[in-house]
């Protein structure tokens, strides 16, 4: 009989991670788990390791831990307060997924000898593509076009093919992991615990009063501090005589400046990406793009010149945001993406 094959499955002590372990084990693979300390978000480690351990401990499975806070800081989270403070969006989780999840995971499951690395993500891959989960409500594939292709071979997400609410069920109905059931779901960024805002704080000057301008550069109002609006925001900020809604259509940081306007200021029709992840070769196609996570991918025309992807929306696109990931999908399959520098 060959000797089975190897596993590492990233453990976050939540339901989902927790439930691919045992999916995996009993599929016959052997499985060791792997607990990455990232942030450094006070008393987090301390709950989330432990519940890490308690699931290894249930499976029957080695659980080994790494701090990896130096590294998180400097791939994703000073990457994220430097984009807010230049006046941009950022997208951690993508950032994460590439160096962290799937980039430090993949280096330690080649120490330990493992030949795949399985997450709890909901999302498809065929070892050449990565394609949308069935669940298409807790689809993760936006987040994960940054992941280096060259390891989709080794990557497994038993989760894939599988819905949210199955597996909360499933694991109600195991005893001794009712607890990761009922666990409250996790905050979309992990380090984030109530606002984005209260994370920059400790790091820069969020909260300098500016001005608003009109899109013909008038002075019309007074804003909070750049950093607290993203493109498309309406609220926050003040307009004299204004009865319509105003929403933000530019950020400039260098001068603490936000430009408002009307929704119709904010539609988006081009959009130029760089630090392309692309899955085929192609240099130009028709093909759908996602601007953003939960939004419908739209119609687009893709011509990519000097490692830069110039998008033609068919329709126009509101709140399109520099420093955010535009991914492409053909039907189900994630094609590739960039990073959003000029919309
Ligand atoms: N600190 C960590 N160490 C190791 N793997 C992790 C860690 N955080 C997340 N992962 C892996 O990445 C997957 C997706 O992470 P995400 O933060 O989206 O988790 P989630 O949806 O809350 O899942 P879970 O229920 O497993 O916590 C997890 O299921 C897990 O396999």
């Amino acid at each position: 009989m060959s000797p089975k094959k190897k596993v590492l499955v990233g453990m976050s002590g939540g339901v989902d991670s927790t439930v691919t372990t045992l999916l995996l084990k009993e599929e016959g693979y052997e499985v060791e788990g792997l607990y990455m300390k990232l942030h450094s978000k006070p008393g987090y480690h301390e709950i989330h390791q432990a519940r890490a351990q308690k699931a290894a401990d249930f499976v029957g499975i080695k659980l080994h831990v790494l701090d990896l806070q130096e590294k998180f800081n400097k791939n994703v989270f000073q990457p994220f307060i430097d984009t807010y403070a230049e006046g941009k969006t950022p997208n951690p989780c993508a950032l994460c997924n590439r160096t962290m999840k799937f980039g430090e995971m993949i280096q330690f499951a080649d120490q330990i000898g493992a030949d795949y690395l399985a997450t709890g993500h909901y999302i498809k891959t065929d070892g050449e593509f990565f394609y949308q989960a069935e669940d298409d409500t807790k689809d993760q594939s936006y987040f994960l076009f940054y992941v280096n292709k060259e390891i989709l071979p080794r990557l497994k997400f038993p989760l894939g093919e599988r819905k949210k609410s199955d597996i909360k069920r499933l694991a109600a109905s195991i005893k001794g992991l009712e607890s990761f059931a009922s666990q409250a779901e996790s905050s979309e960024i992990c380090f984030v615990e109530t606002t984005y805002t209260d994370v920059l704080k400790d790091h820069v000057q969020v909260d300098q009063v500016g001005e608003v301008l009109d899109t013909q550069g008038n002075v019309v109002g007074e804003h909070k501090g750049y950093m607290h609006y993203t493109i498309g925001k309406r609220r926050g900020f003040t307009v004299k005589g204004a009865h319509d809604p105003h929403f933000v259509t530019k950020i400039i940081p260098e001068k603490n400046q936000i430009i408002v306007g009307k929704r119709e200021d904010l539609a988006c029709n081009e959009v130029v990406i760089d630090n392309l992840n692309m899955f085929h070769d192609e240099k130009e196609f028709d093909t759908t793009v996602k601007l953003r996570y939960r939004t419908k991918a739209v119609k687009c025309h893709v011509k990519i010149e000097d490692d830069k992807a110039h998008i033609k929306l068919e329709e126009g696109v509101f709140g399109v945001a520099v420093g955010q990931a535009a991914v492409f999908y053909d039907d189900d399959k994630l094609i590739g993406g960039g990073w959003i520098i000029d919309a």
